[in-house]
Protein backbone atom coordinates (compact mmCIF):
# COMPACT_ATOMS: atom_id res chain seq x y z
CA UNK A 1 0.00 0.00 0.00
CA UNK A 2 1.54 3.55 -0.84
CA UNK A 3 1.15 6.06 1.33
CA UNK A 4 1.37 10.29 0.74
CA UNK A 5 1.63 13.59 2.29
CA UNK A 6 0.64 16.95 0.30
CA UNK A 7 1.08 19.53 2.46
CA UNK A 8 -0.25 23.29 1.62
CA UNK A 9 2.62 24.59 0.50
CA UNK A 10 2.88 21.61 -2.11
CA UNK A 11 5.57 19.52 -1.02
CA UNK A 12 4.79 15.59 -1.39
CA UNK A 13 6.21 12.99 0.79
CA UNK A 14 5.82 9.36 -0.85
CA UNK A 15 6.30 6.38 1.38
CA UNK A 16 4.27 3.24 2.45
CA UNK A 17 0.47 3.42 3.90
CA UNK A 18 -0.28 1.45 6.79
CA UNK A 19 -2.78 1.64 9.57
CA UNK A 20 -6.99 2.38 8.27
CA UNK A 21 -6.88 2.44 4.52
CA UNK A 22 -8.06 6.33 4.17
CA UNK A 23 -7.22 10.24 3.78
CA UNK A 24 -7.74 13.18 5.94
CA UNK A 25 -6.92 16.46 6.09
CA UNK A 26 -4.68 17.60 9.72
CA UNK A 27 -2.14 20.16 11.58
CA UNK A 28 1.36 18.47 10.51
CA UNK A 29 3.23 18.55 13.87
CA UNK A 30 6.07 16.63 15.01
CA UNK A 31 7.05 14.83 18.18
CA UNK A 32 10.68 14.16 19.67
CA UNK A 33 9.78 11.37 22.18
CA UNK A 34 12.04 8.25 21.57
CA UNK A 35 9.57 6.47 23.29
CA UNK A 36 5.70 7.21 24.42
CA UNK A 37 3.48 6.34 21.36
CA UNK A 38 0.91 5.12 22.58
CA UNK A 39 0.45 7.86 25.13
CA UNK A 40 1.08 10.17 22.84
CA UNK A 41 -1.83 9.07 20.03
CA UNK A 42 -4.51 8.45 22.56
CA UNK A 43 -3.43 12.09 24.16
CA UNK A 44 -7.11 13.92 23.34
CA UNK A 45 -4.74 17.26 23.01
CA UNK A 46 -3.94 16.24 19.29
CA UNK A 47 -7.14 15.95 18.09
CA UNK A 48 -7.09 17.42 14.59
CA UNK A 49 -3.40 16.71 14.05
CA UNK A 50 -0.95 14.60 11.80
CA UNK A 51 1.61 13.47 14.03
CA UNK A 52 5.08 12.60 12.54
CA UNK A 53 7.72 10.92 14.85
CA UNK A 54 11.18 12.28 14.53
CA UNK A 55 12.40 8.85 16.25
CA UNK A 56 12.86 6.31 13.39
CA UNK A 57 11.81 3.34 15.28
CA UNK A 58 8.35 3.16 16.12
CA UNK A 59 6.05 0.52 17.60
CA UNK A 60 9.09 -1.68 18.78
CA UNK A 61 7.47 -2.79 22.30
CA UNK A 62 3.50 -3.01 20.39
CA UNK A 63 0.73 -1.53 22.68
CA UNK A 64 -0.55 -2.85 26.04
CA UNK A 65 -4.43 -1.16 26.47
CA UNK A 66 -3.39 -0.16 29.98
CA UNK A 67 -1.17 2.81 28.45
CA UNK A 68 -3.72 4.37 26.91
CA UNK A 69 -4.65 7.93 27.87
CA UNK A 70 -8.51 7.51 26.46
CA UNK A 71 -10.33 5.65 24.80
CA UNK A 72 -9.69 7.42 21.35
CA UNK A 73 -7.32 8.62 18.61
CA UNK A 74 -8.19 12.04 18.13
CA UNK A 75 -5.26 12.69 16.02
CA UNK A 76 -5.70 12.84 12.14
CA UNK A 77 -3.15 10.90 10.69
CA UNK A 78 0.50 9.37 12.08
CA UNK A 79 3.80 9.04 10.52
CA UNK A 80 6.79 7.47 11.26
CA UNK A 81 10.16 6.36 9.74
CA UNK A 82 9.79 3.07 10.21
CA UNK A 83 6.97 0.86 11.99
CA UNK A 84 7.86 -2.28 13.86
CA UNK A 85 5.67 -5.11 12.72
CA UNK A 86 7.33 -7.83 15.16
CA UNK A 87 6.77 -6.02 18.86
CA UNK A 88 8.98 -7.04 21.56
CA UNK A 89 7.64 -6.96 24.99
CA UNK A 90 5.48 -9.44 27.40
CA UNK A 91 3.06 -7.25 27.92
CA UNK A 92 2.24 -6.22 24.29
CA UNK A 93 -1.30 -7.29 23.24
CA UNK A 94 -1.01 -6.08 19.47
CA UNK A 95 1.04 -4.36 17.40
CA UNK A 96 1.00 -0.36 16.97
CA UNK A 97 -0.38 -1.14 13.19
CA UNK A 98 -3.62 -3.46 14.78
CA UNK A 99 -4.12 -0.18 16.87
CA UNK A 100 -4.26 2.63 14.54
CA UNK A 101 -6.83 -0.28 12.20
CA UNK A 102 -8.85 -0.57 15.15
CA UNK A 103 -8.80 2.50 16.15
CA UNK A 104 -9.50 4.11 12.46
CA UNK A 105 -6.57 6.10 12.01
CA UNK A 106 -4.43 6.46 9.14
CA UNK A 107 -0.35 6.28 8.68
CA UNK A 108 1.92 6.54 5.87
CA UNK A 109 5.76 5.01 6.81
CA UNK A 110 8.92 4.97 4.96
CA UNK A 111 8.95 8.57 4.77
CA UNK A 112 11.96 10.91 5.43
CA UNK A 113 10.83 12.28 8.95
CA UNK A 114 14.19 14.36 9.23
CA UNK A 115 13.33 16.71 6.08
CA UNK A 116 9.46 16.68 7.28
CA UNK A 117 10.52 17.85 10.51
CA UNK A 118 12.84 20.62 9.49
CA UNK A 119 10.15 21.47 6.83
CA UNK A 120 8.04 22.13 9.74
CA UNK A 121 10.58 24.19 11.77
CA UNK A 122 11.11 26.40 9.34
CA UNK A 123 7.58 26.97 8.06
CA UNK A 124 5.60 26.55 11.31
CA UNK A 125 2.75 23.81 11.44
CA UNK A 126 1.53 23.24 8.31
CA UNK A 127 -1.87 21.80 6.84
CA UNK A 128 -1.63 18.73 5.21
CA UNK A 129 -3.39 15.55 3.76
CA UNK A 130 -2.21 12.29 4.50
CA UNK A 131 -3.96 9.34 2.49
CA UNK A 132 -2.89 5.61 1.72
CA UNK A 133 -5.48 5.28 -1.12
CA UNK A 134 -3.76 6.34 -3.94
CA UNK A 135 -5.49 8.71 -5.04
CA UNK A 136 -3.97 11.61 -7.73
CA UNK A 137 -2.65 14.46 -6.40
CA UNK A 138 -5.18 16.61 -8.43
CA UNK A 139 -7.92 14.92 -5.52
CA UNK A 140 -5.51 15.54 -2.68
CA UNK A 141 -5.19 19.18 -3.63
CA UNK A 142 -8.95 19.44 -3.62
CA UNK A 143 -9.15 17.26 -0.35
CA UNK A 144 -7.06 19.93 1.30
CA UNK A 145 -8.59 23.13 -0.06
CA UNK A 146 -11.99 21.95 0.68
CA UNK A 147 -11.58 20.93 4.24
CA UNK A 148 -11.07 23.92 7.33
CA UNK A 149 -9.22 23.09 9.86
CA UNK A 150 -10.96 23.35 13.18
CA UNK A 151 -9.54 25.19 16.19
CA UNK A 152 -12.68 24.57 18.92
CA UNK A 153 -11.45 21.08 19.71
CA UNK A 154 -12.03 21.44 23.36
CA UNK A 155 -15.82 21.56 23.17
CA UNK A 156 -16.29 18.13 21.77
CA UNK A 157 -13.29 15.37 23.26
CA UNK A 158 -13.97 15.57 27.13
CA UNK A 159 -16.76 13.63 28.79
CA UNK A 160 -19.99 14.56 28.20
CA UNK A 161 -21.64 13.25 31.52
CA UNK A 162 -20.54 14.54 34.77
CA UNK A 163 -18.87 11.63 36.72
CA UNK A 164 -17.40 10.84 40.11
CA UNK A 165 -14.32 9.04 41.28
CA UNK A 166 -14.92 8.49 45.11
CA UNK A 167 -12.05 9.29 47.44
CA UNK A 168 -10.87 10.17 51.13
CA UNK A 169 -8.78 12.85 49.98
CA UNK A 170 -9.59 16.45 48.82
CA UNK A 171 -12.63 17.09 46.84
CA UNK A 172 -11.93 18.14 43.48
CA UNK A 173 -13.63 19.74 40.53
CA UNK A 174 -12.13 18.89 36.88
CA UNK A 175 -12.92 20.74 34.40
CA UNK A 176 -12.40 18.45 31.30
CA UNK A 177 -11.45 20.00 28.14
CA UNK A 178 -9.76 16.14 26.97
CA UNK A 179 -8.20 15.28 29.95
CA UNK A 180 -5.74 12.56 30.08
CA UNK A 181 -6.23 9.42 31.96
CA UNK A 182 -2.81 10.02 34.00
CA UNK A 183 -3.81 13.11 35.16
CA UNK A 184 -6.82 11.35 37.17
CA UNK A 185 -4.56 8.78 38.14
CA UNK A 186 -2.33 11.56 39.73
CA UNK A 187 -4.93 13.19 41.69
CA UNK A 188 -6.38 8.80 42.46
CA UNK A 189 -3.06 8.78 43.41
CA UNK A 190 -3.46 10.87 46.08
CA UNK A 191 -6.73 10.02 47.39
CA UNK A 192 -9.17 12.61 45.83
CA UNK A 193 -12.42 12.82 45.84
CA UNK A 194 -12.97 13.74 42.09
CA UNK A 195 -15.95 15.02 39.70
CA UNK A 196 -15.27 15.52 36.00
CA UNK A 197 -17.25 18.57 34.36
CA UNK A 198 -18.11 18.26 30.48
CA UNK A 199 -17.40 21.84 28.83
CA UNK A 200 -19.68 24.28 29.28
CA UNK A 201 -20.59 23.17 32.23
CA UNK A 202 -21.93 26.70 34.49
CA UNK A 203 -19.82 28.64 37.37
CA UNK A 204 -22.96 27.73 39.55
CA UNK A 205 -22.80 24.05 38.83
CA UNK A 206 -19.35 23.10 39.24
CA UNK A 207 -19.62 25.59 42.52
CA UNK A 208 -22.56 23.30 43.73
CA UNK A 209 -20.19 20.16 45.24
CA UNK A 210 -18.29 22.70 47.30
CA UNK A 211 -15.22 21.75 46.04
CA UNK A 212 -11.84 22.49 47.57
CA UNK A 213 -10.15 22.60 44.28
CA UNK A 214 -10.30 23.13 40.73
CA UNK A 215 -8.64 20.86 38.38
CA UNK A 216 -8.50 22.72 34.68
CA UNK A 217 -6.80 20.08 32.15
CA UNK A 218 -5.22 19.99 29.12
CA UNK A 219 -6.91 19.80 25.62
CA UNK A 220 -7.08 20.37 22.12
CA UNK A 221 -7.51 23.56 20.12
CA UNK A 222 -7.05 27.40 19.96
CA UNK A 223 -7.40 27.99 24.00
CA UNK A 224 -8.75 31.33 22.54
CA UNK A 225 -11.83 29.39 21.27
CA UNK A 226 -12.39 28.77 24.93
CA UNK A 227 -14.93 31.98 25.40
CA UNK A 228 -17.62 30.08 28.00
CA UNK A 229 -14.79 27.73 29.58
CA UNK A 230 -12.64 31.36 30.50
CA UNK A 231 -15.51 32.96 31.67
CA UNK A 232 -15.87 30.33 33.97
CA UNK A 233 -12.36 29.38 35.19
CA UNK A 234 -12.27 33.91 35.74
CA UNK A 235 -15.21 33.40 38.49
CA UNK A 236 -13.65 29.94 39.93
CA UNK A 237 -10.11 31.70 40.56
CA UNK A 238 -11.56 34.02 42.75
CA UNK A 239 -13.27 31.10 45.37
CA UNK A 240 -11.17 28.54 44.76
CA UNK A 241 -7.99 27.10 44.68
CA UNK A 242 -7.26 26.33 40.74
CA UNK A 243 -4.51 24.09 39.18
CA UNK A 244 -3.93 24.31 35.02
CA UNK A 245 -2.08 22.28 32.79
CA UNK A 246 -1.52 22.93 29.21
CA UNK A 247 -4.48 23.70 27.97
CA UNK A 248 -5.67 24.69 31.64
CA UNK A 249 -2.62 27.01 31.85
CA UNK A 250 -3.62 28.89 28.75
CA UNK A 251 -7.26 29.04 29.66
CA UNK A 252 -6.14 30.87 33.25
CA UNK A 253 -3.87 33.19 31.55
CA UNK A 254 -6.97 34.54 29.45
CA UNK A 255 -9.24 33.85 32.37
CA UNK A 256 -7.09 36.54 34.69
CA UNK A 257 -6.96 39.27 31.38
CA UNK A 258 -3.46 38.30 29.65
CA UNK A 259 -2.59 36.95 25.77
CA UNK A 260 -2.01 33.70 24.34
CA UNK A 261 -0.27 33.15 20.73
CA UNK A 262 0.41 30.36 18.12
CA UNK A 263 3.88 29.16 18.08
CA UNK A 264 5.30 28.96 14.92
CA UNK A 265 5.84 24.81 15.34
CA UNK A 266 5.06 24.27 18.95
CA UNK A 267 6.66 22.22 21.53
CA UNK A 268 6.14 18.17 21.52
CA UNK A 269 8.23 15.90 22.96
CA UNK A 270 9.50 13.85 26.02
CA UNK A 271 12.57 15.95 26.43
CA UNK A 272 11.99 19.78 26.75
CA UNK A 273 14.05 21.50 29.17
CA UNK A 274 12.40 23.46 31.79
CA UNK A 275 13.39 25.50 34.51
CA UNK A 276 11.48 26.26 37.77
CA UNK A 277 12.55 29.58 39.14
CA UNK A 278 11.52 29.00 43.07
CA UNK A 279 13.33 26.22 43.70
CA UNK A 280 16.33 26.63 41.43
CA UNK A 281 15.87 23.55 39.40
CA UNK A 282 15.79 22.22 35.63
CA UNK A 283 13.37 19.00 35.13
CA UNK A 284 12.92 17.39 31.37
CA UNK A 285 9.31 17.37 30.78
CA UNK A 286 6.49 15.82 28.46
CA UNK A 287 4.78 18.66 26.25
CA UNK A 288 2.60 18.89 23.67
CA UNK A 289 1.17 22.47 22.40
CA UNK A 290 1.15 24.61 19.87
CA UNK A 291 0.28 27.95 21.88
CA UNK A 292 1.79 29.82 24.71
CA UNK A 293 1.27 32.26 27.05
CA UNK A 294 2.70 35.78 26.49
CA UNK A 295 4.74 36.62 29.35
CA UNK A 296 3.96 40.70 30.03
CA UNK A 297 0.36 40.21 29.12
CA UNK A 298 -0.06 37.39 32.39
CA UNK A 299 2.88 39.46 34.47
CA UNK A 300 0.47 42.86 33.77
CA UNK A 301 -2.53 41.19 35.56
CA UNK A 302 -1.01 39.71 38.49
CA UNK A 303 0.87 36.50 37.65
CA UNK A 304 4.37 35.85 38.64
CA UNK A 305 6.45 33.49 36.11
CA UNK A 306 7.50 30.41 37.69
CA UNK A 307 8.55 27.95 35.35
CA UNK A 308 10.91 28.82 31.60
CA UNK A 309 11.60 27.12 28.87
CA UNK A 310 15.10 26.50 28.36
CA UNK A 311 14.85 26.01 24.81
CA UNK A 312 13.37 29.63 24.08
CA UNK A 313 12.67 31.27 27.15
CA UNK A 314 8.64 30.78 26.93
CA UNK A 315 6.58 30.72 29.96
CA UNK A 316 5.98 27.34 31.43
CA UNK A 317 4.90 28.01 34.27
CA UNK A 318 2.92 30.92 36.51
CA UNK A 319 0.90 31.66 39.86
CA UNK A 320 -1.27 34.61 40.67
CA UNK A 321 0.41 36.71 43.44
CA UNK A 322 -2.52 36.71 45.72
CA UNK A 323 -4.50 34.02 44.95
CA UNK A 324 -3.85 30.22 45.44
CA UNK A 325 -4.00 29.67 41.69
CA UNK A 326 -1.25 28.47 39.60
CA UNK A 327 -0.29 26.51 35.95
CA UNK A 328 1.88 24.85 34.21
CA UNK A 329 2.52 24.70 30.17
CA UNK A 330 4.06 21.11 30.59
CA UNK A 331 2.77 17.96 31.67
CA UNK A 332 3.71 16.75 35.22
CA UNK A 333 1.67 13.64 34.45
CA UNK A 334 3.40 12.53 31.82
CA UNK A 335 6.76 12.20 33.52
CA UNK A 336 9.36 11.27 30.68
CA UNK A 337 11.07 9.25 34.42
CA UNK A 338 9.07 7.98 36.61
CA UNK A 339 7.66 10.70 38.82
CA UNK A 340 10.05 14.07 37.22
CA UNK A 341 7.27 17.05 37.69
CA UNK A 342 4.73 15.28 39.92
CA UNK A 343 6.08 17.46 43.19
CA UNK A 344 2.98 19.75 41.20
CA UNK A 345 0.15 17.62 42.37
CA UNK A 346 1.63 17.49 45.97
CA UNK A 347 2.13 20.97 45.96
CA UNK A 348 -1.51 21.06 44.45
CA UNK A 349 -2.66 18.92 47.63
CA UNK A 350 -0.64 21.42 50.30
CA UNK A 351 -2.02 24.61 48.82
CA UNK A 352 -5.69 22.50 49.56
CA UNK A 353 -4.71 22.26 52.89
CA UNK A 354 -3.36 25.38 53.29
CA UNK A 355 -6.44 27.25 52.91
CA UNK A 356 -8.52 24.84 54.84
CA UNK A 357 -6.52 25.68 57.73
CA UNK A 358 -6.94 29.36 56.71
CA UNK A 359 -10.99 29.34 57.23
N1 LIG B 1 -1.87 19.64 25.62
C1 LIG B 1 -2.63 20.71 25.64
O1 LIG B 1 -3.42 20.96 26.54
C2 LIG B 1 -2.52 21.61 24.42
C3 LIG B 1 -3.13 22.98 24.57
C4 LIG B 1 -3.39 23.66 23.23
N2 LIG B 1 -4.30 22.89 22.44
C5 LIG B 1 -2.10 23.88 22.48
O2 LIG B 1 -1.84 23.22 21.50
O3 LIG B 1 -1.31 24.72 22.85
Amino acid sequence: MKGVLYLEDGTVYQGKGFGKKGTSVGELVFNTSITGYQEILTDPSYAGQIITMTYPLIGNYGVNSAENESSKIYAKGFVTKAIEQKPSNYMSEQTLEEMLKNMGVVGVCDVDTRSITKKIRNEGALKCVISNEELSLEVLQKILRKEQLKEDWMKEVGTQKVFHIPGIGPKIAVMDFGIKRNILNNLKYRNCDITVFPYNTSYEEIMNINPEGVLLSNGPGNPEAATEAVETVRKIIKKVPTFGICMGHQVLALAVGGKTYKMKYGHRGGNHGVYDIKRDRAYITSQNHGYSVDRESVEACGMEITHINLNDDTVEGMKHKELPVFSVQFHPEGAPGPTDSTYLFDQFIDQLKEEKKCQ
